[in-house]
């Protein structure tokens, strides 16, 4: 059990890894001055872009890119944690891969977590996204444990379009993650659809956190997304928002001793009956 300030850096990465790095490192200061000592940025913090030839002219090695090397740098100097929600980087294949990078106090790399759902989907309006066309999917789901405050805790990292498969977060949940992430680059349409409801469901089902800092406003590759980047506790009260799509930081602090209070209030995940259940009326062979 653990007490902390978790912050959620919210953005509008561009097409230039550089820029993206400089708004990084003024997002971390400011989270830093505010007492943070987990910082999370959203999906994509790298760069943002559609057009195919600057997408690969920007794409890097892990190792050589400009923004998880900044992350790893500020992690180490401000002697805090870095989540990065994600950055595009080369992977194993033709592909690239949606990868997250949590760095420690000192900078070393404690996990990686590449997406597993690739959102592939048309909307209104003729918005239409093909992620898999892009990146390869992850195969392994992420969980990681974080000296922070006097204590630990147990992150379990997920990725936007993630946010939508509540299997993947009860299995991180089951495997004891108090503070479940969604870092996004959420579509202003799903996202007032969708985002809060989304968000807290995960929070109130597991009886964990949910920190997810988002992309927000309209990017330089012409994208717009939605922003609204939050902390919710396990009782599925919003502790911490972004008002709008603006970048900036929002602060919360975090009691993971709230996870095991609202697990003994209300203990679904231990009362979970309906997997391996047949279906009522001869349906079972649908
Ligand atoms: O492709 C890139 O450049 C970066 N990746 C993204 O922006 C990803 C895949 S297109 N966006 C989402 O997953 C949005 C999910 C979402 O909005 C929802 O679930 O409603």
């Amino acid at each position: 059990m653990t007490v902390f300030s978790a912050a959620v850096l919210q953005m509008r990465s561009g097409e230039e890894p550089r820029d993206n790095a400089a708004l990084l490192e003024r997002l971390v200061e400011e989270a830093v001055r505010r007492g943070a000592i987990y910082l999370q940025t959203p999906e994509m913090t790298g760069m943002l872009a559609r057009d195919r030839e600057v997408f690969n002219a920007r794409l890097r090695d892990p190792d050589e890119d400009e923004v998880v090397k900044a992350a790893r740098d500020l992690a180490r100097r401000h002697r805090v944690h870095i989540h990065i929600g994600s950055v595009a980087v080369k992977g194993t294949g033709d592909k690239a891969a949606n990868r997250a990078f949590v760095f420690s106090p000192t900078g070393e790399l404690l996990a990686t977590y590449d997406k597993i759902h690739m959102f592939d989907v048309d909307l209104d309006h003729g918005e239409s996204w093909r992620e898999s066309a892009t990146y390869q999917p992850g195969e392994t789901a992420g969980l990681v444990d974080l000296a922070l405050g006097e204590g630990t805790a147990r992150l379990g990292l997920g990725i936007c379009y993630d946010v939508r498969f509540p299997q993947l977060f009860q299995r991180q949940a089951l495997a004891g993650a108090e503070v479940l992430t969604a870092p996004a680059a959420f579509t202003r349409q799903t996202g007032e659809a969708h985002w809060h409801v989304l968000q807290r469901a995960r929070a109130i089902e597991n009886g964990a956190f949910v920190v997810s800092a988002a992309q927000g406003g309209r990017h330089q590759d012409g994208r717009e997304t939605y922003g609204h980047s939050l902390i919710v506790d396990p009782w599925g009260r919003v502790l911490a928002e972004m008002a709008g799509d603006e970048p900036g930081v929002a602060v919360a602090e975090i009691d993971t001793a709230m996870v095991a209070s609202a697990r003994k209030k209300i203990p679904n995940l231990a009362n979970a009956r309906a997997f391996g259940l047949g279906f009522s009326g001869g349906k079972d062979r649908l």
